[in-house]
């Protein structure tokens, strides 16, 4: 009897422990990173200025996952610092401005520069094509296109309308990155186990 009130106890709290998972979230300057990650944690719109460095804040908005969410500076000049915030990542969001259509090629060639970073290799991403309350914005579609995002294979992806002003679509991209890290966290942690059986 004892035994299986532990066994129960065991399990009742495996089931209750939230994940804890890292995520990077990366796009150009002036996408919306800094106003997305606000937006989830206070649920305010906070006024930003382009971030020299990075934020980083720890979220909740899914049950059962909590989220590291490392915002990092979009300015070209401080782009090549990404690299040194992949190594511990689960999960990665992509942050593409949807009214500017100037740079949505220069969006992707950096997307692909990190999901060629070996240390990113199968972790999961969701892009979010932000500012669709202005006018001009480009569609999900025409967004996933200019990203060529049917080319990625080796990993999950999913791609998410929002506005980071109001908070549309910010919940639904957490659910998204929520899943996905899910099934990446367990995946690896069955790879790991069937590498130590080898
Ligand atoms: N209209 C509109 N403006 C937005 C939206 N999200 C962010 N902005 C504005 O876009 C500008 C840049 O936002 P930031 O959050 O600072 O952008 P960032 O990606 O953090 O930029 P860096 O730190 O330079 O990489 C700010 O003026 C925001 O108010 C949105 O959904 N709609
Ligand atoms: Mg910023």
């Amino acid at each position: 009897m004892g035994q299986l009130i532990s066994k129960l106890n065991t399990l009742v709290s495996g089931l209750s422990r939230s994940v804890a998972a890292n995520i990077v979230m990366l796009g150009l300057d002036a996408s919306g990173k800094t106003t997305i990650l606000y937006k989830i944690k206070l649920n305010e719109t906070v006024k930003t200025i382009p971030t020299v460095g990075f934020n980083v804040e720890t979220v909740g908005p899914i049950k059962g996952i909590n989220f590291t969410v490392w915002d990092i500076g979009g300015q070209e000049k401080i782009r090549r610092l990404w690299q040194h915030y992949l190594k511990s990542a689960d999960g990665l969001i992509y942050v593409v401005d949807s009214n500017d259509k100037d740079r949505l090629c220069k969006a992707r060639e950096e997307l692909y520069g990190i999901l060629n970073n070996e240390n990113m290799r199968s972790v999961p991403v969701v892009v979010i094509a932000n500012k669709q309350d202005l006018p001009d914005a480009m569609d999900l579609s025409t967004v996933a296109d200019g990203l060529d995002l049917n080319r990625i294979k080796q990993r999950q992806w999913k791609i998410q309308g929002a506005c980071a002003k109001t908070g549309d679509g910010l919940f639904e991209s957490m659910k998204a990155m929520s899943d996905l890290v899910k099934s990446y966290i367990n995946k690896s942690l069955l790879e790991e186990k069937r590498d130590q059986y080898k």
